[in-house]
């Protein structure tokens, strides 16, 4: 039997669509975790209020047929553009519309890896001197977000800017300053109805504006000298594949002109350095919280350190099984999916869903990550933070082959892959493009941390912080750290 017309579903907390809003500000995990029980046995879809916008939690059964919808039908590229008003808050529509960076990601980032490890590796040391110093003596606390945040904002835009560009302090602020205003905007012009957004935008704007054209006077220059040459030379830098290959995609020329260029560059700031900050966190959190887990990805650090030497390459990071393994445990426990794999109906006759329940155009889709990432039926102990639990082959006996491990794919689950019991990354053709490169950060991250700081345990794992569906670490923890001695 398929019902031709919407049917009323049951609302995943209280009945009373107010306070279900309410209650998703502070209870937006016990929600989620509770549809998701239900759903194991009832196999229904709910209905989630929240205070940034309903959507409709499919039973994880209709994972796989969620993922197997064509973008005409389930839109992840609409979901997104609404989650976030990109149309408004990346000042050029565009940019979302046309997201020529997403194959250049794909392609090319993934593809020169190999090539920028070294260039990552020297970056990130640099920095985190710079803002943890090189004091061996005096332990100084440091204030792990904004530390961290750094970090990554310099060591992408090493890779999408060049060494000059990613040590300008002027354009790093500046850059900061965009990404956190366009999703403080996004999400706050979610609490108004969207016809009063477009209205409302123009003003939230205006902070995202001073903030891109204090980047663009940084960013212009490089994309006019870009586009004047023949060919862009540099091979390891996101900027010249854009100018490339910016005839191949359907580009206006509009679109190829210095300013849309440098607004693609702001477009990749955002999708990396929110997303990278808060998962290299949440790691930094759960390994120092455990005093057998830091000391054992330590000793992992220094005997790939001590067979490897200087040489720095995707092999090199790959062979760390335990610290692979422990990032994508983090991620299970603290993914930022925890509304996981949005997705809008865009045909107007709506879509029927496997059940033969039909969804209006414009509804949003979900499943919940958080369910799915800490269902006791698929991972033991599914609250503990247990770092080895994806670790591969090599540990329990035959050794992964040499090209399994620079490719990253012996038995087990590196961290970067998807599979329909993990939702971190998302799953199908809109899974993150970027999380090759993410993981491999985050790792250099972790080795410069493990290596050349001593970082005080931290008593036990703070808190992260639920706001509405979203989960973070706490952006005012602070860890205390000093550099290592060089031993002799
Ligand atoms: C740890 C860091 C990261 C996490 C946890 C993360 C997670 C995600 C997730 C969950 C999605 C949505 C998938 C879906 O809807 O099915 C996504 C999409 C995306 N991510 Fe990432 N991401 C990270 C880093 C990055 C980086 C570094 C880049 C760029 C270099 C990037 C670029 C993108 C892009 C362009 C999309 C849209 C893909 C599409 O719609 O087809 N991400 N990411």
């Amino acid at each position: 039997f398929i019902s031709r017309s919407p049917v009323r579903l049951p609302p995943a907390g209280s009945r009373w669509p107010i306070l279900n809003r309410l209650e998703s500000l502070t209870k937006g995990k016990a929600i989620l975790y509770r549809v998701y029980q239900k759903q194991l046995s009832d196999n229904k879809p709910y209905l989630l209020r929240g205070i940034f916008g309903d959507s409709i939690v499919l039973p994880p059964s209709m994972l796989e047929w969620l993922v197997s919808q064509p973008e005409s039908h389930l839109s992840a590229k609409s979901a997104q553009m609404d989650a976030l008003n990109i149309p408004l808050t990346f000042l050029r529509a565009e940019i979302g519309l046309n997201p020529v960076h997403e194959p250049l990601i794909r392609r090319n980032l993934t593809a020169h890896l190999d090539q920028i490890t070294s260039h990552i590796w020297d970056e990130v040391g640099l920095v985190l001197e710079e803002l943890w110093g090189q004091d061996t003596e005096v332990w100084r606390e440091v204030n792990l977000d904004y530390t961290i945040r750094h970090v990554v904002a310099r060591a992408s835009n090493r890779v999408f800017v060049g060494g000059e560009l990613c040590r300008n302090n002027d354009y790093i602020e500046s850059s900061l300053r965009y990404v956190s205003r366009v999703s403080a905007c996004g999400l706050l012009l979610n609490f108004f109805p969207s016809w009063l957004r477009h209205y409302l935008g123009v003003l939230f704007q205006i902070p995202i504006r001073v903030a891109y054209s204090q980047c663009s006077k940084h960013l212009l220059p490089i994309f006019s000298e870009l586009t004047g040459s023949e060919a862009a030379s540099c091979t390891h830098l996101f900027s010249s594949w854009l100018v490339n290959n910016s005839k191949k995609y359907p580009l206006s020329s509009l679109e190829r002109t210095p300013d849309y260029l440098s607004r693609r560059i702001m477009a990749l700031n955002f999708a990396s350095i929110h997303t990278t900050t808060l998962t290299t966190c949440n790691l930094l959190l759960d390994i120092f919280s455990d005093r057998t887990t830091a000391s054992l990805l330590r000793d992992e650090s220094l005997v790939s350190s001590a067979s490897w030497n200087t040489t720095w390459n995707r092999g090199r990071l790959n062979q760390m099984l335990r610290l692979d393994s422990a990032l994508r445990e983090s991620l299970r426990l603290w993914g930022l999916v925890a509304k996981a794999m949005s997705r809008k109906v865009m045909q107007p006759a709506g879509i029927i869903l496997p059940s033969g329940q039909r969804l209006l155009q414009g509804t949003t889709v979900c499943v919940s990550g958080w369910g799915l990432h800490h269902d006791e039926n698929v991972h033991q102990q599914p609250f503990e933070f247990i770092h080895d639990r994806f670790m591969r082959r090599s540990t329990h006996g035959a050794s992964p082959s040499q090209e399994e491990t620079e490719m990253g794919t012996s038995a087990g689950h590196a961290a970067a892959e998807t599979d329909v019991n993990f939702a971190a990354w998302g799953i199908g053709k809109h899974a993150c493009p970027g999380r090759f490169f993410a993981v491999d950060l985050i790792k250099i991250i972790l080795i410069h941390v493990l290596v050349d700081y001593e970082v005080e345990l931290l008593g036990e794992r703070p808190e992260n912080m639920w706001i509405e569906y979203n989960v973070i670490p706490p952006p005012a923890t602070t860890v205390s750290i000093r550099r290592r001695k060089l031993s002799v």
